[in-house]
């Protein structure tokens, strides 16, 4: 079988700084697939590389057997992709912000306003479509976002810490969609975290990354029994690396619920920086 993504051999470095080194994995259709790692780890960067805003340097990455290298528009055209930063604007409705990138992506004319209701109606936005992304929660801007990534009916959505600075309550809801598109669309799902608990709850398998290599990979279930009994995802990383994901991972006094893009904006930049 093909499969969703084959990564082999990828290195990319900034200048004399290397960002991913040698990362071979291979993610099969329909599995959701955690990339794992604190700040800097080069998950961020992998992900450019296989959505093609990056030039491959050294290395080859597939998608659905297509080469990012040689077929870049058609990969494009597979792919859903959730960003860290803001994808949304502020000044149009949840729902024109949709039909925005029902546009981009080539949503013929005559479909784009059923499948704009139909990816509104998987994130539970249609009751407020009509209001200003502007007005919406942190956890709606994500959701929106979301709908936006889903509107061209990707087969590998891509997500690039889908949670950071939501509070629980927001950041389980988005879990829940990501979970149930998965389930109900048989949708490859890549998506990386530095919240343990987030990949152990969505993710069949995990690959965990320190400094741009491979340090680890399995299903969290199995990573966490060879680390020892009652291990945690926590423990598996420190287990890789010798350092704690913790210090790197906990935003627990973050808050995004507070409503507005700025308020979002903010607190994504915020999380950032903590890692
Ligand atoms: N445009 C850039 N120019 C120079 N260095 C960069 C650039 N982008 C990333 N880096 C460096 O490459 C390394 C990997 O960064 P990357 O963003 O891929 O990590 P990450 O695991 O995604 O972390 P984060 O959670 O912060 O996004 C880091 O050391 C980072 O400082």
């Amino acid at each position: 079988m093909t499969a969703a993504i084959d990564i082999r051999g990828l290195t990319y470095s900034f200048g004399a700084h290397r960002a991913v080194d040698d990362l071979t994995l291979a993610v099969e259709p329909g599995e959701c697939f955690g990339l794992l790692g604190p700040n800097g780890a080069g998950k961020t960067t992998t992900i450019r590389l296989l959505n093609t805003l990056l030039p491959l340097q050294s290395g080859e990455v597939e998608i659905f057997g297509r080469s990012v290298r040689t077929d870049a528009m058609l990969v494009r055209r597979l792919l859903g992709y959730v960003p860290q930063q803001l994808s949304i604007e502020g000044a149009l409705t949840g729902r024109e912000n949709v039909e925005w990138f029902a546009r981009l992506f080539d949503v013929p004319r005559r479909e784009r306003a059923t499948r704009v209701d139909e990816v509104l109606e998987m994130v539970d936005l249609r009751g407020d479509e009509a209001r200003l992304a502007s007005t919406y929660s942190g956890g709606m801007v994500r959701r929106l976002e979301l709908a936006q990534a889903l509107v061209n009916r990707p087969a590998l959505l891509v997500l690039d810490e889908p949670t950071v600075g939501l509070d629980p309550v927001a950041r389980d809801s988005v879990w829940r969609r990501v979970a149930q598109m998965q389930r109900d669309h048989g949708m490859t799902v890549l998506l990386t975290t530095h919240y343990m608990e987030e990949a152990d709850a969505l993710c069949d398998r995990v690959a965990l990354m320190h400094r741009g290599s491979l340090r680890a990979l399995g299903s969290p279930d199995d990573l966490k029994a060879a680390a020892g009994a009652e291990a945690s995802l926590e423990d598996v990383f420190r287990h890789h690396t010798g350092e704690a994901l913790g210090e790197h991972g906990e935003h627990g006094d973050l808050e995004a619920e507070k409503g507005g893009l700025r308020g979002v904006r903010a607190t994504r930049r915020t999380a950032r920086r903590l890692g």
